[in-house]
């Protein structure tokens, strides 16, 4: 059994506080009993125009968030994936990149997201051009970590199924899908995108959400996760700031894969 906690908060345009935020939870989380958190998508900034968050990206490595990130670790004796933060991309763009860092303050890996999200919402009247500040990583990572192979990923990355399947093959049995879904593709497609990927993969799936209304406007959906492998939600926040908590049991994940093997059972 491990104990994880996913955050969930409705992050500004202002670092230091967002951070506090994060501590804050990160402090409860640690009180909790839990060895591991998971940070939503742009805990540390949420700005009010999208190029906003070039200002604050940092070189992998190095700089005031990964910093903090670091120390937190330590200080809270908890591994953290820090949903993400921008990393610096090339072309005046920045990388969606989450990072797992192990109790010691150690960075163990970093994730570019993949997909951007680059959609109109007909219903919300919305635009999002993310490719316009962003640039897609290429690789999928996948940890090896005491409560199992973690496979990364970040919001929008949740509509592409064979990521995930690519991640579970390469033994991943935890799906980290932070996320700052909007509020009306939320409605309509968050829980139900995540319950199936924790279901056809047999795996975990711990989703640390951003909720409530930002500085440039937008609303975000809230409802942060965690899904047991056989498509359980067994815990979920809709809203406010919070920390939820689940004990994985990794005994689960290796009977139901031995019982109901369906990755064994694939033709593709
Ligand atoms: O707009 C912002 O600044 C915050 N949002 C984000 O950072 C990212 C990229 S724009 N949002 C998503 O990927 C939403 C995906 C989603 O909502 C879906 O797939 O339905």
């Amino acid at each position: 059994m491990h104990r994880v906690a996913a955050l969930q908060l409705c992050s500004g345009d202002n670092v230091a506080l967002n951070l506090e935020t994060c501590d804050r939870l990160l402090a409860e989380a640690a009180q909790a009993g839990c060895t591991m958190a998971f940070l939503p998508e742009n805990f540390a900034f949420f700005g009010r125009h999208d190029q906003d968050k070039l200002a604050i990206a940092e070189v992998e490595g190095s700089g005031p968030v990964q910093d903090f990130l670091s120390s937190a670790a330590r200080r809270h004796r908890m591994a953290l994936v820090a949903g993400s933060l921008p990393l610096v991309g090339d072309e005046g763009r920045c990388y969606g990149a989450s990072m797992l860092f192990d109790a010691s303050g150690s960075s163990r890996a970093v994730y570019r997201k993949m997909h951007l999200f680059d959609v109109d919402i007909a219903a919300g009247g919305e635009r999002y051009r993310e490719s316009a500040y962003c640039t897609p990583g290429d690789d999928v990572v996948t940890v090896p970590h005491a409560v199992g192979v973690v496979g990364l990923s970040i919001c929008y990355d949740l509509r592409f199924p064979e990521l995930y399947r690519q991640m579970a093959v390469a033994g991943a049995s935890l799906f980290s899908i932070p996320a700052a879904f909007t509020e009306t593709t939320g409605q309509a497609h968050w829980e139900i995108l995540l319950r199936a990927r924790a279901v056809e993969n047999l795996a975990w799936v711990v989703a640390a959400a951003q909720y409530g209304q930002h500085p440039n406007g937008r609303r975000t959906w809230g409802h942060s996760m965690i899904i047991d492998p056989w498509g359980r939600i067994v815990a979920m926040q809709e809203s406010g700031d919070g920390v939820i908590v689940a004990d994985l049991d990794t005994e689960l994940t290796a009977r139901l894969r031995r019982d109901f093997p369906v990755l064994n059972h694939r033709r593709l």
